[in-house]
């Protein structure tokens, strides 16, 4: 009985699309704002679930620290961030006390909020749920697939800076999908050049190229760079819209061509 509520609250996702990194700091939360801010503004309904126990990011993003989580029948409703209701989010950010509230938990006690969070949030009819993960592969990514995927195939999305360290990472990444059976989308490379917002000259501050080689080598698409880019920094910080504020800035571009491919990969998949 109880099984058949949570398969409910999944079913009218399309795709579910993981995004993870090998360690912190590298933009994944970034990368999961921006591209659920772009699919939106394509037209699609998308869904953010941060299973980011320890540092969940993403409510100051989007600027939604302040929303409450209500309950109803079929479970937590997620905060809409849209009069139209076609952008949700659902965070442990919104069940802390204060917003910068650690959560020191054991192994155990997350895995259950995890499988809480994947079953019994009432998401409704979603185009895309984009899950953005901690850095790593723990436990808690294990609870996460484990839990989706029984509902639905996944898709991942690695995010990686260009020096060799952030790369090395996300092969141990790539081994994590390929255990787990997850379908790699394809890899991202943030901070990948500064492009001056004077001049437009790109300077490659931590190197280049090295999510792309990473891919062609493991075999997996590569979607974009998406480089340093100021105003992101900025619209981040101050939960503003980067992708209906700052069309003229140098990461636009670059996220849009990456969720050009995105459509088209979930067109031709099912996950
Ligand atoms: N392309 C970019 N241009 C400018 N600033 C960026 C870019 N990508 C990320 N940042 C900034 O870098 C910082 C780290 O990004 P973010 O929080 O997305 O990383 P993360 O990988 O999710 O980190 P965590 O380890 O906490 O999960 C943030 O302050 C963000 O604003
Ligand atoms: S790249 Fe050129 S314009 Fe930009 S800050 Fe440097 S010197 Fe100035």
């Amino acid at each position: 009985m109880e099984e058949r509520e949570e398969i409910s609250n999944l079913a009218g996702v399309q795709h579910i699309i993981l995004v993870l990194s090998g360690k912190g700091g590298v933009g994944k939360s970034t990368v999961s704002t921006e591209l659920a801010l772009a699919l939106h503004h394509a037209g699609k309904k998308v869904g953010i679930l941060d299973v980011d126990l320890c540092g969940p990011s993403i409510p100051r993003m989007l600027n939604a620290q302040a929303k409450d989580v209500h309950q109803c029948d079929s479970g937590w409703v997620p905060v809409f961030l849209d009069q139209e209701k076609s952008i949700s989010l659902m965070s442990i950010g919104f069940l802390l006390e204060k917003p910068d509230d650690a959560v020191v938990w054991r192994g155990p006690k997350k895995n259950a909020l995890i499988k809480q969070f994947v079953n019994d949030v009432a998401w409704g009819e979603l185009d895309f749920l984009i899950v953005d993960t901690p850095p790593g592969t723990s436990d808690e990514h294990i609870s996460t697939v484990d839990a989706l995927r029984t509902y639905k195939p996944i898709g991942a999305i690695l995010v990686t800076t260009p020096q060799a360290v952030s790369v090395g990472d996300v092969r141990r990444e790539l081994t994590f999908c390929k255990k787990t059976g997850l379908r790699v989308i394809g890899i991202i490379e943030n901070m990948s050049g500064f492009v001056c917002p004077h001049c437009s000259e790109c300077t490659n501050i931590f190197s280049k190229g090295g999510g792309e080689e990473l891919a062609k080598h493991a075999g997996v698409p590569f979607l974009g760079c998406v480089p340093l880019d100021p105003q992101l920094t900025q619209s981040l910080e101050q939960g503003k819209d980067f992708m209906q504020e700052f069309p003229q800035s140098a990461a636009f571009p670059a996220i849009s061509r990456i969720v050009v491919q995105l459509l088209e990969a979930s067109a031709s998949s099912n996950s």
